[in-house]
């Protein structure tokens, strides 16, 4: 069965100060009927999972494929859930173009996560040319085909649609967009994997999109660095 999941990543953003916001989405989460995830820098994972959390579960944005070893600058899935982490992002769009990952390196990543015990929120989206070239579909099924590695399961697991377009643009997919894509990506995963949409999602617009048949949650960007903006989108989740 599919579960409610409420991810924020906070991408490139916040410091330790910052992570009072997290105490505050705890408390007023509470009693929600929903999974909420916030996905932190690393910078942030250690000192968050210090905190005296109850609801609030804590996820990075990235690893590299490989445990450990000499690749300076990086951080591996075992580091990431040794700090606490229980969720990871792998194929953002803003890797796929600032670090031209690939699919392949995405379903590397993804392999990582899960053997490393935490469960990926994997990210497929298209890009405006893309869709104005009528190509959509056809882009999402070739990234999910070359980076959802065989072994997916509901629980290890979520994933999130992400049209290049809508990304902290203020250019929400309309429904029709979302429901076309997420309806395809359904009859592709199955019935019981979560599906996420991301693209400038906020409290005016979630519940419209929360509604949607085969929507069971949100990856928020810029909408979850603070709890007065996050909290109303996990309420509207909740209330879906
Ligand atoms: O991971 C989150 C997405 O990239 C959406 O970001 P946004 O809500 O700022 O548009």
């Amino acid at each position: 069965m599919t579960k409610k999941i409420a991810a924020g990543n906070w991408k490139m953003n916040g410091l330790v100060s910052d992570l009072s916001d997290i105490l505050d989405i705890d408390r007023q989460i509470e009693g929600l009927e929903c999974t909420t995830v916030i996905c932190l820098p690393a910078t942030l994972l250690y000192a968050s999972d210090g905190d005296p959390r109850q609801r609030v579960e804590i996820g990075g944005q990235y690893c590299h494929p490989a445990a450990s070893g000499a690749h300076t600058g990086d951080i591996s899935a075992p580091m990431l859930a040794d700090a606490g982490a229980t969720w990871c992002i792998t194929g953002h769009s803003e890797r796929r173009t600032d670090r031209n990952e690939t699919d392949a390196d995405v379903r590397a990543q993804t392999e990582a996560v899960w053997a490393a015990g935490m469960t990926a929120i994997l990210c497929i989206g298209e890009t405006l040319a893309q869709r104005e070239a009528g190509e959509t579909l056809a882009v999402l099924t070739a990234q999910l085909a070359g980076s959802l590695p065989e072994g997916a399961t509901a629980d290890n697991t979520v994933l999130a649609y992400e049209p290049v377009w809508a990304i902290g643009t203020g250019k929400v997919a309309s429904p029709e967009q979302v429901a076309e894509v997420h309806d395809a990506l359904r009859a592709q995963v199955g019935a019981d994997m979560s599906l996420l949409y991301g693209g400038s999602v906020k409290a005016a617009n979630a519940a419209e999109i929360f509604a949607l048949a085969n929507v069971n949650g949100g990856l928020v960007g810029g909408a979850s660095l603070k709890a007065a903006d996050f909290v109303p989108i996990v309420q509207a989740l909740a209330a879906s």
